[in-house]
């Protein structure tokens, strides 16, 4: 058997934008997603995930050639579901080039799901190391990241950055542009979270911007000016300036508010944060629902978020040093 984990991240800038060719900011954070992979002697490959819960079922599944698990959702939410793990595997096989091999799969996991801290790339950040390793070869760290992001890319519709995975596998603040991919110096930030319980569908949001991008130049002007704010936002975090990190990280909040990818409670945790003296706030990720981040050295923030209609949890997130681990 063997056991990887990888930790999930916020994005201090650039999500979405990011999928165009922008650059992104992500950080990882001390919130892990651990996958134990066991050869199987057939070629059938089975999945216990028990932290799969969407819609208030929880499944352990096997996927194909085993069949689907027998559960009353839509065939697109258990595919949506299914697809990273499945889809992980497939490039175990790829990169071992042993096509018949079959897999027990376990996976065990602090991240939300769909909220925006990069689940699905830490799941198969882990799953892709732990199924390699268990074939007897250990991937390079980039390998294994441009492994994960085709994953990522493949169920999301063949639209994706390498911004979480490479986050996920390498751990730090990483800075991704395109398939420019480097890890930065960063210094300590007061990162806290506020999730309000709920997720959004990564791929459907893409979509959404996508198609904004398309319909409207204004839109593309507006992922254009996510990438000035990156830009921006690298200097500050160069120079340390936390206050102006705070200040364009509202600025990026705004501007995917704009492209429709915000919500009321995001909105409404985003506020509580500023009202309650944090640097900046903004939402993580693919939005929809999910978490915000927000910078405060102080307690306050956390507090007004507990105390937030539509919070479901604040806490306090450390920096993840490590990518992934090799634990078994
Ligand atoms: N603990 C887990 N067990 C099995 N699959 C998981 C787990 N965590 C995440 N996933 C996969 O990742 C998907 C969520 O990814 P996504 O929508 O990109 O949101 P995010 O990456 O922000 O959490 C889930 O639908 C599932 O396929
Ligand atoms: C919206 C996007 O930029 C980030 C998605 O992050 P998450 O899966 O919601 O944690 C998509 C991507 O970069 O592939
Ligand atoms: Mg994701």
């Amino acid at each position: 058997m063997a056991v990887s984990s990888a930790p999930g991240k916020v994005y201090l800038f650039g999500e979405h934008a990011v999928v165009y060719g922008e650059p992104a900011v992500p950080c990882a954070i001390e919130l892990r997603a651990r996958v134990d992979v066991e050869q199987r002697t057939d070629s059938k490959l089975r999945v216990h995930a028990e932290d799969l819960s969407l819609d208030g079922f929880t499944v352990e599944y096997a996927g194909e050639p085993e069949g689907r698990p027998d559960v009353d959702v839509s065939e697109s939410l258990l595919n949506a579901a299914m697809g990273y793990v499945d889809s992980a595997i497939e490039q175990v096989r790829d990169v071992t080039g042993e096509d018949d091999v079959g897999f027990d799969v376990t996976i065990e996991s602090d991240i939300p799901l769909g909220a925006g801290l990069g689940s699905s790339a830490a799941v198969a950040v882990a799953a892709i190391d732990a199924g390699t390793r268990e074939l007897g070869t250990t991937l390079e760290i980039d390998e294994l990241a441009e492994r994960a992001y085709r994953t990522e890319h493949e169920v999301q519709g063949g639209q994706a950055s390498r911004a979480d995975t490479f986050c996920s596998a390498t751990g730090g603040a990483v800075r991704v542009e395109g398939d420019d991919c480097r890890s930065l110096e960063a210094p300590e930030l007061p990162i806290v979270i506020g999730f309000d319980g709920g997720a959004g569908d990564t791929g459907e949001l893409v979509a959404g911007v996508r198609d904004l991008r398309e319909e409207y130049e204004f839109a593309a002007d507006t992922v254009e000016a996510i990438g000035d704010i990156v830009r921006r936002g690298e200097d500050a975090l160069a120079a340390g300036d936390i206050e102006e990190l705070g200040r364009l990280m509202n600025f990026n909040h705004g501007l995917l508010s704009a492209l429709g990818v915000s919500s009321r409670t995001l909105d409404s945790m985003v506020w509580a944060a500023r009202d309650a003296g944090a640097l900046g706030a903004k939402l993580t990720g693919a939005g929809g629902g999910g978490c915000i981040v927000g910078l405060d050295d102080t307690n306050e923030t956390e507090t007004a978020l507990s105390y937030t209609l539509g919070c479901e949890d604040a806490f306090r997130a450390e920096l993840a040093e490590t990518g992934v681990e090799r634990l078994e």
